[in-house]
């Protein structure tokens, strides 16, 4: 295949891609006409998404994988999981949605995850890894169940999130269950950075198999001479069975569990994977389908570096000239909260830092190398991770947990149990704790102060600056309980002062005011002072960094509240459990006039993607609507308790 160059954004022609009112006229296509619609996805992807930051290297790797199962399956009535789903673009372009795709990941546009609200072919709205073979595995159980057993249920899923462990939750029960379905094993060897762990080895050693290495063609030719329906594919299957005993086939894992085990095949060979999927679709019971693929295929710059191209930012301008990828502005907090970890390990030897596959997200690049023994990538398993960090933490070790707010939720238990009924000092660096931009609903992380709040003993702060993060993961690794540090991805605040001294429960005031104050919990301080700044002489209003929520500050709540001063609280994060609330539960026990504070937040809905800011201003947590809600408050008349 002729490598596409992305060139340009402007419609290129893709006579067949433009014509696909469906999936279904790929069924009638000849292997020529297959081979251009994957050269016109490769095309549309390449030219589209160089322009903005989208997940690039792993939908090159499926084009072929999303063409052969659209072929041998009609999802329209069997049924189809991409695990994870940031690799279903190919999929959208095939099933429909060609002319809405530029719009992908823009407010208001294609979600870059499967939408049932978007397609019939999108079944669950996901974006976390992991859980498709359990969805299929029931899904194939309601089928059984309520008549439908005529409709197939496919899961595919990729190496990375092939390891955790509801995977093999899943394949215990339909090991069990019995009931017929398919799971497609991705495997390109990377996670989002190379793949980790025993499973990984364990997939090497299957490819190494000499049906991959050597004789996949010869595969091929049988295949050809074998009925694809009935007892002949049971007998080829037979034959592939001995092979496994001779050694030739791997897969015992698999065989062992009762999932029957096919394959490595080759997973950008439309036609030889045809017929391995019209194979195992007609196959008893439970079936594994090892492809392999290339992630990047097609885009050499992508294949050769797929962890820069797993969700590059735009690289290409709109006439495809290249664009530089350095960020400009103020650095993030990932990067300050890298530096801080990064000072903590090297002062400290008990400290550990655990990823769950997000090193690359979370920036530890640099520590993995300088700390190769106090660094644990323990794979897309966060509940290991947390009750891992319990273990070490319980011997002497003070590890670091750094996990994205919304991937931390598949850990919740682990946070009960191991972590805080124990009253463990694991500390928590909740990394995108907030609005996550064009991933949106499954990656905003805006639940975490909530589901944190209700432990007793868990100390959760945020800092409002880049000078306070550094200072704040010392405190956390210094305390004796389970510290969290929640920080959104987005540029830290450089603010012009010397941060006060972190004192567990104490806040700091950054301005002070006479009519009424903000108290900003995190990187809203930013907003905060803008808002501040912007009602000037109208009204003066005193700003605090409320740096933590637990435990919250009654000293700086009973202050703010004096006389007749109104509090307006800021977070990102949903209202209910969240900084207002807390804010508003002391001020009750206290006694105070609760009507005199107005917490702003976001609102109680499932938030859909778009640009940060464009996503905060439409939820009253920018300078300008903060103002407007400081205006109206100091217009009320404060009514005393008495
Ligand atoms: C629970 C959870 N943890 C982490 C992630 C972040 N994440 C998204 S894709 C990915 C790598 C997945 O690798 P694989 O399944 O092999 O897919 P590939 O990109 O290689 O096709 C990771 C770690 C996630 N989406 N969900
Ligand atoms: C699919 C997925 O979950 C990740 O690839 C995620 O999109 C990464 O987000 P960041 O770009 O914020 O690291
Ligand atoms: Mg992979």
């Amino acid at each position: 295949m002729s490598e596409p160059e992305p060139t340009t954004s402007q419609p290129c022609s893709h006579p067949l891609l433009s014509s696909l009112p469906d999936a279904s006229p790929l069924r009638s296509m000849s292997r020529d006409q297959l081979q251009d619609v994957a050269s016109e996805i490769r095309d549309v992807l390449c030219n589209l998404l160089a322009t903005r930051t989208a997940h690039f290297a792993s939908n090159l790797g499926v084009v072929e994988l999303c063409i052969a199962l659209h072929c041998e399956f009609d999802f329209r009535h069997d049924r189809l999981i991409w695990d994870t789903g940031h690799q279903i673009y190919p999929h959208k372009l095939v099933t429909g949605r060609y002319h809405d795709f530029p719009s992908i990941r823009t407010r208001g546009g294609l979600m870059g995850y499967p939408n049932p609200v978007e397609s019939e072919y999108d079944l669950f709205m996901t974006g976390h890894a992991g859980c498709s073979v359990s969805t299929a595995v029931g899904l194939r159980s309601g089928d059984v169940l309520s008549g439908n057993a005529d409709r197939r249920t496919v899961a595919v899923i990729g190496d990375g999130a092939f390891p955790s462990g509801i995977v093999f939750e899943a394949m215990n029960n339909a090991g069990e269950l019995e009931d017929d379905l398919t799971i497609i094993l991705n495997d390109n060897k990377m996670s989002i950075c190379p793949r980790v762990g025993s499973v990984a080895t364990y997939l090497d050693r299957l490819r190494s198999n000499p049906y991959y290495t050597g004789l996949k063609h010869e595969v091929a030719r049988l295949l050809d001479h074998v009925p694809m329906f009935g007892d002949p594919t049971e007998r080829l299957l037979a034959q592939m069975k001995e092979g496994v005993k001779a050694g030739l086939l791997g897969g015992m894992l698999f065989e062992e569990l009762n999932i029957r085990y096919v394959g490595p095949i080759d997973g950008h060979d439309i036609p030889m994977m045809r017929k391995y999927l019209a194979m195992v679709r007609e196959m008893k019971g439970p079936v594994l389908l090892h492809v392999v693929t290339e992630k990047g295929h097609g885009y050499k710059p992508a294949a050769e570096d797929p962890v820069f191209f797993h969700t590059p930012p735009a690289f290409k301008d709109d006439r495809g000239k290249p664009v530089s990828t350095a960020s400009s502005g103020c650095p993030p907090f990932t990067l300050h909260a890298r530096d801080a970890i990064r000072r903590q390990m090297a002062d400290d030897k008990r400290v550990t830092i655990i990823t769950a596959a997000m090193c690359q997200g979370n920036k530890l690049e640099p520590i993995r190398e300088q700390f190769p023994d106090r660094f644990f990538d323990v794979g897309i398993c966060e509940s290991h991770a947390v009750a891992f960090a319990a273990g070490q933490c319980k011997n002497g070790m003070r590890p670091i947990v750094d996990i994205y707010s919304t991937f931390l939720q598949r850990s919740y238990d682990q946070i009960f149990q191991e972590v805080a009924l124990q009253d463990l000092p694991v500390v928590f660096m909740m990394d995108r704790a907030g609005l996550t931009g064009p991933d949106g609903p499954t990656h905003h992380g805006i639940f975490d102060i909530g589901y944190l709040r209700v432990f007793p003993n868990m100390v959760i702060m945020a800092p409002g600056y880049a000078g306070e993060v550094d200072l704040m993961l010392a405190k956390a690794i210094e305390h004796d309980h389970s510290c969290a540090i929640r920080y959104p991805k987005a540029s830290a605040l450089e603010l012009d002062r010397t941060p006060d001294e972190i004192v567990i429960g104490k806040s700091e005031r950054i301005r002070e005011g006479r009519d009424g104050t903000i108290v900003a919990y995190g990187a809203m301080l930013d907003q905060a002072l803008a808002a501040a700044e912007l009602l000037g002489d109208d009204l003066d209003v005193g700003v605090v960094n409320a740096r933590f929520v637990k435990p919250i500050d009654r000293e700086m709540i009973r202050e703010t509240m004096a006389g007749d001063k109104f509090v307006v609280t800021l977070e990102e994060h949903v209202k209910m459990g969240g900084f207002g609330s807390a804010f508003l539960e002391a001020a009750a026990e206290e006694r105070l006039d609760t009507r005199k504070i107005h917490i702003l937040a976001l609102r109680d809905e499932f938030i859909e993607h778009g640009d940060r800011e464009e996503l905060l201003a439409e939820h009253g947590l920018a300078a300008e609507p903060i103002a407007a809600t400081c205006r109206a408050a100091a217009n009320l008349q404060p009514i005393s308790l008495q």
